[in-house]
């Protein structure tokens, strides 16, 4: 774990924890022995630390901090000081990541060499916690207050560049780091470095601290329902009292961080993310088992409103990328947006000037297919009609080489309409696809493992958090979270004047937009949609019953049988949202949904007129209204989406807790601090959910959403832990 090397009167600790050189106990206890072996070793005139697997220390191991393997070894905190207190200078050799944990290691060597592309950060603030072997003490001692209320309570990642401008490191190197070490340390035996012990020092700007961390709580206010970087602050800000005071100050907040519940779903989130991309598939193959050819091209089919948020995906990618429509002018504009999209990037730094021009020299227009035949994978993103994909996938498939994939939304009518029915398979991105990182794929009857892995590396290529899923309706994410928000718009058509009441309730709860924000943000045709293809699925066609009414009544908008024909079928409908559409509200989009928004401020408004609609609509439904409660507002919201998460996972369409979780962080805004939507239901407790459920769905029997599930159902009466609930789903029998 930390090998011991002697080179002439140097001695070098070599961090070998692969892959990310992780601190875990036997490496805290290596580094640890090492500096005490060195200091009394006579022959030994200074100490270098640097990393083996091309890597300096990504931080702890964080396994560890819930799943202690009862290894007692030393603290992180003996080791910060073991470094400082080491009577020998200790040059830390850093290259790649040098983050959390291993930053903290770095600050308590007495000197820093870093490669020129080594990226920093402290951040524990994402796992709930700070930096709390001494980084928030010695970090503001060795930069400023200033840096340190930037990087600390942020989390944020500073380069090589970044940290020598704020005297984090002493040096960068173009190459080899670690000869740059060795060849720094022999310049500093026997010189004096005590002060270059960073405890010693003082911030240098302890005068500046009131609007310091004024700032930083401004800055950071978004994030202050998380307890963790606010926590960060009160941290760094300790560090203008002496060293010891600070430290106390320091300790105390890491462990009221360390046992909050907060922190325990923030590392379960973390490795939830990472567990995605172990995918399985029903018969045995897997991620590890199945090889897919790399996708070093793609062509987009469309010009719809996500084109250029997926193009500019595959373009930062290095990916070459075609875009496909007939017209020229489509291209064009799929060209223009996605120019737009990395012009913004490189506005905000997130990009250079030279990354934005190698980025968009990826692009090709395509007005013929010819052009696309040799793509290795075809993206669908055109308008929702089935039979005009069903006509260009046909076409593509005589043009293209036999090996390219073709991705789309409706796999077993595109697979039926070619001859590749195993090259084809569902992605699903979301809005704005540029900015959103999941990816939901999709795998049908057909669908070829070697294909299911080929989409899945190329969603990790393109720095997406890829969700595999069985094909049955519609995007699972939707479904997950769409019934909550179908119970929004029963609760509003059933009394609940106010739809800041329902949206508040989301949003104290930690979502980052409440459920009609969230419809508006979506736009109401989509919701609309949504609706349409379930009707149809229940053999009703929205449209056709319109233009029925239509041509019966002069206003369909004022027929009462319109809606009863819904209303009392056997299910109900959040047919709100559609009596919105049809009078002209689109959302966000343009300016009226369940919400107004200006031109100039695309942030949500009361609209009163709300109120008004919502009566007449009542009225010719003959609804009674009554009163809600917050509870049942806050359980009608969540309970039914992670009633319909045990669905989604006892009919197998996603293969463990984690994926749902995934789904609903990185798709929905479900407050990361709670661990996605099944993170939720152990942490609140089945048995309660479960009887909620059974409660609702007795009130009602007209919501199928409440029917419990049957895995729900046997977690909660035998009380079964989390960790098994996959296992449990995929051995029942399938549904
Ligand atoms: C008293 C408190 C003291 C210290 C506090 C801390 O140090 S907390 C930890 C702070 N460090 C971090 O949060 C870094 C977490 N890691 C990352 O952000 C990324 O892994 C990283 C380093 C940027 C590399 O990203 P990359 O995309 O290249 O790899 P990936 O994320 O897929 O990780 C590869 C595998 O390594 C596992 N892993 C990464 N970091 C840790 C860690 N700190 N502890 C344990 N395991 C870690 C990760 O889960 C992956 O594993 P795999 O089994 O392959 O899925």
């Amino acid at each position: 774990m930390v090998d011991y090397v002697q080179e002439n009167n140097i001695a070098t600790l070599w961090v070998n924890n692969p892959p990310v050189n992780s601190l875990s106990s036997n490496v805290r206890q290596g580094i640890y022995d090492g500096i005490a072996r060195a200091n009394d070793d006579p022959t030994v005139k200074a100490i270098v630390i640097a990393g083996r697997n091309r890597t300096f220390i990504a931080g702890a191991d964080i396994k560890e901090f819930s799943n202690s393997d009862g290894n007692i070894s030393v603290s992180l905190v003996e080791v910060t000081d073991q470094l400082e207190n080491s009577s020998k200078p200790v040059i830390a050799a850093i290259e790649n990541f040098c983050m959390g944990g291993g930053l903290e290691v770095a600050i308590s060597c007495h000197y820093r060499i870093a490669h020129h592309k080594t990226r920093f950060a402290f951040p524990e603030v994402n796992l709930g916690i700070l930096p709390g072997a001494t980084g928030t003490q010695r970090f503001p001692r060795l930069t400023s207050l200033r840096f340190a209320l930037d990087i600390i309570p942020s989390g944020r990642v500073f380069s090589a560049e970044e940290a020598f401008d704020n005297s984090a490191v002493d040096k960068i190197v173009d190459d080899k780091v670690y000869e740059a070490a060795l060849n720094f340390a022999s310049t500093v035996i026997d010189k004096d470095f005590n002060s270059r012990r960073t405890s010693k020092r003082s911030p240098p700007d302890t005068d500046l601290l009131g609007d310091l961390v004024s700032k930083a709580y401004v800055t950071n206010s978004k994030r202050f329902k998380e307890l963790a970087p606010k926590y960060c602050i009160k941290a760094v800000a300790a560090a203008a009292k002496p060293y010891d005071q600070g430290l106390l100050i320091e300790r105390d907040l890491a462990f009221q961080l360390f046992t909050s519940g907060q922190a325990n779903a923030l590392q379960y989130a973390f490795f939830a993310e990472r567990s995605t991309s172990k995918w399985e598939l029903p018969g045995g193959f897997n991620w590890k088992n199945t090889n897919g050819r790399p996708i070093n091209s793609v062509a987009i089919v469309g010009s719809g409103k996500m084109t250029a948020g997926i193009v500019t995906c595959f373009l930062r990618a290095k990916i070459r990328t075609f875009v496909f429509n007939t017209t020229e002018m489509a291209n064009r504009q799929v060209f223009i947006n996605s120019m737009n999209i990395l012009a913004n990037d490189r506005k905000k730094r997130r990009i250079t000037a030279e990354e934005y021009y190698i980025y968009l020299s990826y692009f090709t227009y395509a007005k013929s297919p010819k052009i696309i035949a040799k793509v290795d994978a075809v993206i669908d993103d055109l308008p929702q009609d089935v039979n005009i994909k069903r006509d260009i996938f046909q076409k593509l498939d005589r043009i293209c080489k036999p090996s390219t994939i073709f991705c789309t939304m409706e796999i077993e009518k595109i697979a039926s309409a070619t001859k590749r029915p195993k090259m084809v398979i569902g992605t699903h991105f979301f809005a704005p696809a540029n900015v959103m990182r999941l990816l939901e794929v999709e795998y049908g009857p057909e669908t070829a493992p070697r294909t299911v892995a080929a989409i899945m590396n190329m969603g990790k290529k393109i720095r997406k958090v890829s969700v595999l899923v069985s094909n049955r309706t519609g995007v699972v994410a939707n479904r997950l979270m769409g019934v909550g928000t179908d119970q929004a718009v029963f609760m509003l058509e059933d009394g609940i004047n106010d739809q800041r009441l329902i949206d508040n309730c989301m949003e104290d709860f930690g979502m980052a937009m409440g459920k009609f924000k969230t419809i508006d943000i979506i736009g109401m045709d989509a919701n609309v949609d949504v609706l349409r293809k379930t009707l149809n699925e229940q053999g009703y066609d929205l449209d056709e019953n319109r233009n029925m009414v239509r041509k019966s009544l002069n206003n369909f908008l004022h027929s009462y049988t319109y809606y009863a024909f819904f209303k009392y079928g056997s299910r109900r409908y959040p047919l709100f949202t559609y009596e919105l559409s049809v009078l002209g509200k689109k959302g966000e989009r343009n300016g009226y949904g369940y919400y107004r928004y200006t031109t100039e401020n695309r942030q949500p408004i009361y609209d009163e007129e709300i109120v008004e609609i919502l009566k007449n609509y009542r009225k010719r439904m003959g609804i009674q209204t009554r009163t809600f409660t917050y509870q049942e507002i806050f359980e009608r919201c969540l309970y039914s989406s992670v009633n319909e998460g045990f669905k989604i996972l006892e009919e197998k369409i996603a293969h463990k807790p984690q994926d749902i979780d995934v789904m609903s962080l990185m798709g929905y805004g479900f407050p990361r601090q709670v661990g996605g939507i099944m993170k939720f239901a152990e942490t609140t407790g089945t048995e309660r959910i479960y009887e909620a459920v059974c409660r609702y769905n007795k009130l009602y029997p007209d919501q199928p959403c409440w029917r419990p599930s049957k895995l729900l159902e046997r977690v909660a009466k035998e009380n079964i832990p989390m960790k098994y609930w996959g296992q449990i789903a995929n051995s029942m029998s399938k549904l």
